[in-house]
């Protein structure tokens, strides 16, 4: 059965912050439950892996799988905490004389281009704008919106009428934006605190409890919350429903096409 394992849970700096000494920092740095490297989760299928999102921690998350070689990369947005893993991925085939292929729309590439404009010579980039198929997975991603970071793209994922979505790093989606996340049987979705307390203006992603008024509009039937900050202690016990799960490391998720 297909397979979606969490490798990073964390917001753009990870979790504990270098420069924190609060208590869910303390609690990271002596190796608690509230570590987090910054977001990013392996699509497992009988075809191969997809990866998705590739952040500066992408050699810690390989070396916690115990995986040697990677293939394909899926990227939701070319800011650093989901692409900084790529020039690593390059030096590793350049070392093993190998080639890897990344997937995102258009006008991803061509910030990706210009922050490493070596890339090419060993990663393939394919624009999905349009869409794109791996492992029996129709794959199709549209533009969100990310608050004072711009833009990023979400991913709805569909195979044998199971449906899913991956939407890491957004906020005051559009009624059009919100379309894509009804119908789910699962979505995982970027939330930074619980309750964000910052000026409206400075931010870029939910927080749980604007999530909750998203999750009552869209129904999915079951929901995991990634890209949290330190504001979020794991065992703090939030008020959430039953169907609402904080996702944490090599968290494995089956993914139940009938297959
Ligand atoms: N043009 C930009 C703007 C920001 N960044 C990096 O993205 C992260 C933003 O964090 P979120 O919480 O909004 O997801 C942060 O690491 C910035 O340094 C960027 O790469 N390019």
């Amino acid at each position: 059965m297909d397979q979606l394992i969490f490798l990073g849970t964390g917001d753009s700096m990870g979790v504990p912050r270098v420069y924190c000494t609060c208590p869910v920092c303390q609690e990271a740095r002596s190796g608690g439950r509230n570590r987090r490297l910054r977001s990013s989760a392996l699509l497992r299928t009988a075809e191969g892996e997809l990866l998705l999102d590739c952040g500066p921690d992408w050699v810690e998350q390989m070396e916690g799988l115990g995986q040697r070689t990677l293939t394909r990369v899926l990227v939701t947005h070319p800011h650093h905490d989901h692409i900084a893993g790529l020039p690593e991925w390059f030096d590793a085939c350049r070392w093993t004389r190998s080639r890897g292929t990344v997937f995102a729309p258009g006008i991803v590439f061509e910030t990706i281009r210009r922050q490493y404009p070596w890339l090419e010579k060993k990663l393939a980039f394919v624009p999905n704008d349009g869409g794109m198929e791996f492992g029996g997975w129709q794959i199709t991603p549209w533009e969100v919106c990310h608050g004072k970071n711009g833009y990023s793209f979400a991913y709805r994922f569909v195979k044998n009428g199971y449906a899913w979505a991956y939407c890491p790093d957004a906020i005051h989606l559009t009624e059009k934006q919100k379309k894509p996340l009804h119908g789910l049987n699962m979505l995982v979705l970027g939330t930074n605190f619980y309750k964000e307390e910052a000026r409206v203006e400075s931010r870029s992603v939910y927080d749980m409890k604007e999530a909750l008024e998203l999750l009552a509009e869209a129904k999915p039937q079951r929901v995991y919350f990634t890209h949290m900050s330190h504001g979020v202690d794991i065992d703090a016990g939030y008020p959430l429903p039953e169907h609402v799960t904080l996702a944490s490391r090599e968290l494995t998720v089956s993914l139940r096409t009938g297959e």
